[in-house]
């Protein structure tokens, strides 16, 4: 499980007068493995800023964040590279995500050296994960701007799961993709959870797909989180 207890977040801007500007505010809540918290709330809430804190990218904020009850700020290397691993995001812009000048082969290989599985074994990881994510491995040669939305998102959820994470920050995944896509990538996304035991924090301004993938729900809105649904 990943807690947060009273966290809070402010964003300092300008010079030579700095400017506060406060974006969360004293948020607890519970992160649950095999299950996905679905986060709502108006452009500019701070709904990404929340996800980004959560999986380690920012580090500056005050209140506890733990990590199967280890407070992430105390944790050293090994441990702190072990929950980086396994505490991933996955961010809306598929093609962004890539580097557009590797194949997805090498970019695909570039994440198997930190999880430093043999290169004899390498080939074989591939092919598994992009069975799971549901591609061939036709789409091995190419490069990002020659494939898909779908097919780039499938693509960053796939080097995201050579880590074999726990846990992922799903920033609007799918908001970047059309209507038939989206519902092949939730479902994907559904049928990991089912397989794997992930747990979610799935970000999205569309109240359906928040209603359809979440066990628990709740809404930022300045500063504060309210949870409008517990499961
Ligand atoms: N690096 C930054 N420096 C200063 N302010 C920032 C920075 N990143 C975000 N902000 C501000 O913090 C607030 C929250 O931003 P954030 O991206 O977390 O919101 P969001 O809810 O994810 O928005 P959206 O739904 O539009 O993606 C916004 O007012 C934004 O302008």
């Amino acid at each position: 499980m990943i807690e947060l207890q009273n966290v809070s977040y402010e964003y300092s801007k300008g010079w030579p007068r700095k400017q506060h500007q406060i974006v969360l505010s004293d948020i607890s809540v519970k992160l649950c493995m095999g299950k996905t918290f679905g986060l709502m709330g108006h452009s500019g809430t701070g709904k990404t800023t929340l996800g980004k804190i959560v999986v380690g990218l920012m580090k500056s904020y005050s209140g506890k964040i733990s990590f199967h009850g280890k407070d992430i700020s105390q944790l050293k290397s090994p441990d702190w590279l072990f929950f980086r691993r396994k505490v991933q995001m996955l961010f809306q812009d598929p093609q962004g995500s890539l580097n557009p000048k590797k194949r997805i082969d090498a970019s695909l290989r570039d994440v198997l050296k930190i999880t430093k599985i043999p290169f004899n074994q390498q080939k074989q990881a591939i092919e598994d994960v992009l069975k799971t994510v549901g591609l061939s491995t036709d789409f091995l040669l190419r490069y990002p701007a020659q494939l898909s939305g779908g097919q780039n998102q499938r693509i960053s959820l796939a080097r995201i799961l050579l880590l074999k994470p726990e846990f992922i920050v799903l920033d609007e995944p799918t908001s970047a993709l059309d209507i038939s896509v989206q519902a092949q990538i939730l479902f994907l996304l559904g049928e990991l959870q089912k397989n794997h035991g992930l747990g979610f924090l799935f970000i999205s301004h569309d109240p359906e797909v928040i209603q359809f993938m979440s066990h628990s729900i709740g809404i930022l809105k300045d500063g504060s989180l309210d949870i409008i649904q517990e499961g």
